[in-house]
């Protein structure tokens, strides 16, 4: 098998509180709809897009998670080798805002430090803002990571999330291939894993007959976690 007939597959958790249009952008960024009815994500639901992205084929899994805090228990285990995440609030929800910082704790503690996207939903409705616009990028600032606006609704900005994070990710990726080809003198080594829910410590699964190849040793960082899960799949 040659390298350029594998495909890089990015696990993606959408996390925020209820209502702010995780579930609408999945289905919109996935599917082009949008629908105004809200029905509650129940645990935990899973979409996927593929694209192109700098050359490289990239399957982005897209894992909607529930909002409501009676599910947290569920849907934390599913953050586990995530390699990106969307921290979504909503313009006319204050709680959402201020919910982030504790949305962005609890995916540190199952993924590390990992390319994370913080969304501003439903600018459509900017006139009920609850957020002042300088808040919002202050609080980008202290995490460190850039601020998308976005309206579901009206499909503004939702494709430059995904991209945004691919391309991030990509990056990361090259860099720690570099590091391999220093570490090994170009010799990759790799183990089979599944990806989806898994425990820090599983080396080897088959769900969805879908199989993940990933490094098997990597030059460790402090709490980095980029592919640390998985990359390439066939
Ligand atoms: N005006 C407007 N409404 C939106 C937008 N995005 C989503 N909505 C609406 O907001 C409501 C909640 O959207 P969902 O996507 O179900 O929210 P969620 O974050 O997945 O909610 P949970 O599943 O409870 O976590 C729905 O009625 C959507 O139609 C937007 O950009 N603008």
């Amino acid at each position: 098998m040659r390298e350029e007939d594998l495909e890089i597959a990015i696990k993606v958790v959408i996390v925020g509180n209820g209502a702010v249009g995780k579930s609408s952008m999945i289905q919109r960024y996935c599917k082009g709809t949008f629908t105004k009815d809200y029905k509650k994500t129940i645990g935990v639901d899973f979409l996927e897009r593929q694209i192109e992205c700098e050359g490289e084929d990239v399957r982005l899994m897209l894992w909607d998670t529930a909002g409501q805090e009676e599910f947290d228990a569920i849907t934390k285990a599913y953050y586990r080798g995530a390699q990106a995440c969307v921290l979504a609030f909503s313009t006319t929800d204050r709680d959402s805002f201020d919910a982030i910082h504790s949305w962005e704790l609890k995916v540190e503690d199952e993924c590390g430090e990992i390319p994370t996207v913080l969304v501003q939903n439903k600018i459509d409705l900017m006139d009920q803002s609850v957020v002042d616009p300088e808040e919002a990028d202050l609080l980008s600032r202290a995490l460190g990571c850039r601020l998308l606006r976005t309206s579901v609704k009206e499909d503004v900005n939702v494709n430059t999330v995904f991209r945004h994070l691919a391309s991030r990710c990509l990056a990361e990726l090259r860099h720690q291939e570099e590091e391999y080809d220093i570490a090994s003198n170009g010799i990759h080594p790799l183990t089979i894993s599944a990806f989806g829910p898994m425990q820090h410590n599983q080396k080897s699964n088959h769900t969805n007959g879908t199989i993940v190849l990933r490094s098997g040793k990597l030059k460790t960082r402090k709490k980095k976690n980029v592919f640390r899960n998985a990359c390439r799949i066939l």
